[in-house]
């Protein structure tokens, strides 16, 4: 069963930061449970380290229905948190359609990312009771429209268009907000101003929360880790010891 997700501890309210990480199979999913994480999320991240994709962008609602099942067998406790695909919430129409879709898999609520430009999409999920994440900041599916992974609020310009998207995604009913990639100031000073809990990735220690890639974390996954994140594994190096030393049994 999973636990409300009224039940979160509140960093805004004197709680310690949430600590929230990605899942995209049934035995990840489960210790991360077991291990005690607030949230779990079923990041579209899930195209490049599982599906070895070269971006977002290919993921589809296929994908994330299968992986989202997969991941809700292995959770009793932590609220699931589902990514809306690349061009899955073209439409207000098809963002209630799928994020349903996503729901229905376990999710406790869904993730899409934009701000200002996707409130009609939002609404159409708050207004159907759907509880929904927040994604501003750089987002990976825009990246053949930007030509990269860039930092956001670097400019004057860019921090009110962050402000502006964290307040729009606040007052549409978000849950909580993942603040991505930004200077820490602009995430610090956003955390100020809104209700939702912000979850930060590379956005400074001065959210209400933390998210990161797992297989970033357990080292999983050593050929490309943003520069923010620290291994505490080595999971890619002992499964090649293990598996060397399986062959080398084998063959002698
Ligand atoms: N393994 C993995 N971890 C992730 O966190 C992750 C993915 N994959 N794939 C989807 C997105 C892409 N992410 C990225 C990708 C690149 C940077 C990056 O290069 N950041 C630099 C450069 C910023 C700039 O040039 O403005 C940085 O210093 O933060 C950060 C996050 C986060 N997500
Ligand atoms: C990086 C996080 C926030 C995400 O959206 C993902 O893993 O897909
Ligand atoms: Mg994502």
């Amino acid at each position: 069963m999973l636990t409300s997700l009224n039940d979160l501890p509140q960093r805004k309210t004197g709680g310690p930061q949430l600590a929230v990480l990605t899942a995209y199979d049934y035995p990840t999913a489960r210790l991360l449970d077991d291990a005690g994480v607030d949230l779990i999320l079923v990041g579209d991240s899930l195209g490049m380290v599982v599906l070895g994709m070269p971006d977002t962008t290919g993921v589809t609602m296929e994908m994330m229905v299968h992986h989202t099942t997969a991941v809700c067998r292995g959770v009793k406790r932590a609220p699931v948190i589902a990514d809306l695909p690349f061009d899955s919430y073209s439409t207000p129409e098809l963002a209630l359609a799928n994020a349903r879709r996503l729901m229905d898999c376990g999710a406790a609520c869904v993730k899409l990312e934009g701000g200002v430009s996707m409130l009609p999409q939002v609404r159409a999920i708050t207004d159907a009771g759907i509880p929904f994440v927040g994604h501003i900041g750089m987002l990976p599916q825009s990246v053949k429209l930007e030509g990269g992974y860039k930092k956001k609020g670097k400019t004057a310009e860019s921090v009110d268009q962050l402000i502006a998207d964290a307040q729009a995604l606040d007052e549409a009913g978000a849950v909580a907000i993942v603040l991505e990639s930004m200077v820490p100031a602009v995430a610090t000073q956003i955390t100020g101003l809104i209700k939702a809990s912000t979850i930060g990735i590379g956005a400074g220690s001065g959210t209400d929360g933390q998210v990161l890639v797992t297989p970033d974390l357990i080292g999983s996954f050593p050929w490309f880790r943003p520069p923010f994140a620290k291994a505490r594994a080595d999971v890619a190096g002992e499964t090649l010891r293990a598996v060397r030393e399986y062959i080398a049994e084998v063959q002698s």
